[in-house]
């Protein structure tokens, strides 16, 4: 039976992964690897930990994601995204291991007026996209066979995202201000996590960078207003500019990605937003 790996497991991604692994365990054992388990900054435990398991498959849901803290954690954020990545690639590669590595819209500089594409022009704004596309480089560059997943506006109902945050702020506040001049696409990392095992499934036999996310675009504050919507919130929500809520990372303005390359080489259609989030309030608030 066919070994997959997963790096970072107790994470957002890790969790939905973990959800989903019994539906495929007929076809692959799972190796769960928390950061406890294995630190992927240190290369000698990744070999050792390579050494033991032979994974044919490694998903590396290890990341630091941590956007406004990474531009004074600069060393920490490339030591995770981009160092770690490189040692897990280069261990993926002596052992022919295919690399499922996933990174982010963030890597965009948001001054378009189209759906990026896999090729389009790359210009972080902060610490954490650059450490991002600095990992998305050396995996490529490193494992030939690497399959890199361009993500955004990632949510579940594990670990800290916008729409936890949300809730928790509906509940202590009857008014939030919310920035409604940033686009882009929200994603049910349970989405994520069923296109990366289709992927495996398939056997990839096509690697490089893909696009993957819910559509169509939103800004945060439509997206806010259905979490508030479907959560059945009293709160009152006021559409603010990026100006109004400064923070330490500048955030893309429009980091929508086109998503036709997933869907013609792997059949994987993009589900609508709207619907993957109700799915994960009916979660939450159940
Ligand atoms: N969250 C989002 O909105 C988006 C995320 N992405 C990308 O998707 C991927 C998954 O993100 P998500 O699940 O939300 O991230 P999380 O922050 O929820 O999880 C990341 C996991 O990585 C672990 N980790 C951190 N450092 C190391 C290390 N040195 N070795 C091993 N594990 C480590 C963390 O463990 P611990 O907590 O113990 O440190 C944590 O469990 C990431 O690549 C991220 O960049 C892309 C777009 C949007
Ligand atoms: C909490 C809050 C945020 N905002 C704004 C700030 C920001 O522009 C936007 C999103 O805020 P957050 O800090 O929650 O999200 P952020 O950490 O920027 O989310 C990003 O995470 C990384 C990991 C990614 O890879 C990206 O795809 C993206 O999902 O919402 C408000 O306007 N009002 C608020 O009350």
């Amino acid at each position: 039976m066919k070994k997959i790996l997963v790096t970072g497991a107790n994470g957002q991604l890790g969790q939905c992964i973990q959800k989903i692994a019994p539906d495929f365990e007929d076809r692959f054992e799972f190796i769960f690897a928390d950061s406890q388990a294995l630190d992927i900054t240190d290369a000698d435990s990744v070999s050792d930990y390579f050494y033991d398991h032979k994974p044919h498959f490694c998903i590396n849901a290890a990341a630091y994601t941590a956007v406004d803290l990474a531009e004074t954690e600069s060393e920490k954020a490339f030591g995770v995204n981009a160092e770690g990545i490189k040692n897990l690639a280069e261990i993926c590669a002596e052992y022919k291991t295919v690399l499922i590595h996933v990174s982010t819209d963030y890597v965009f500089n948001g001054d378009t007026q189209i759906s990026y594409s896999e090729d389009s022009f790359t210009d972080p704004q902060g610490v954490y996209g650059a450490s991002k596309l600095a990992g998305e480089e050396l995996a490529l560059a490193a494992n030939p066979k690497t399959v890199v997943i361009r993500t955004s506006w990632l949510y579940s109902e594990f670990s800290k995202n916008f729409v936890k945050t949300m809730l928790n702020l509906f509940r202590q506040r009857p008014e939030l201000g919310i920035v409604n001049d940033q686009f882009g696409q929200p994603t049910n990392a349970n989405d994520l996590a069923e296109a990366i095992l289709k992927i495996i499934g398939t056997e990839p036999k096509v690697y490089g960078v893909f696009h993957f996310s819910n559509y169509p675009e939103t800004t945060w504050f439509d997206f806010a207003e259905k979490i508030a919507e479907f959560a059945k919130s009293p709160v009152k929500l006021n559409p603010i500019t990026t100006e109004q809520f400064p923070t330490p990372a500048k955030r893309p303005v429009r980091s929508t990605m086109a998503l036709d390359k997933i869907e013609e080489t792997y059949g994987i259609e993009p589900e609508h937003w709207e619907n993957s989030l109700q799915d994960c309030i009916e979660i939450l608030t159940k």
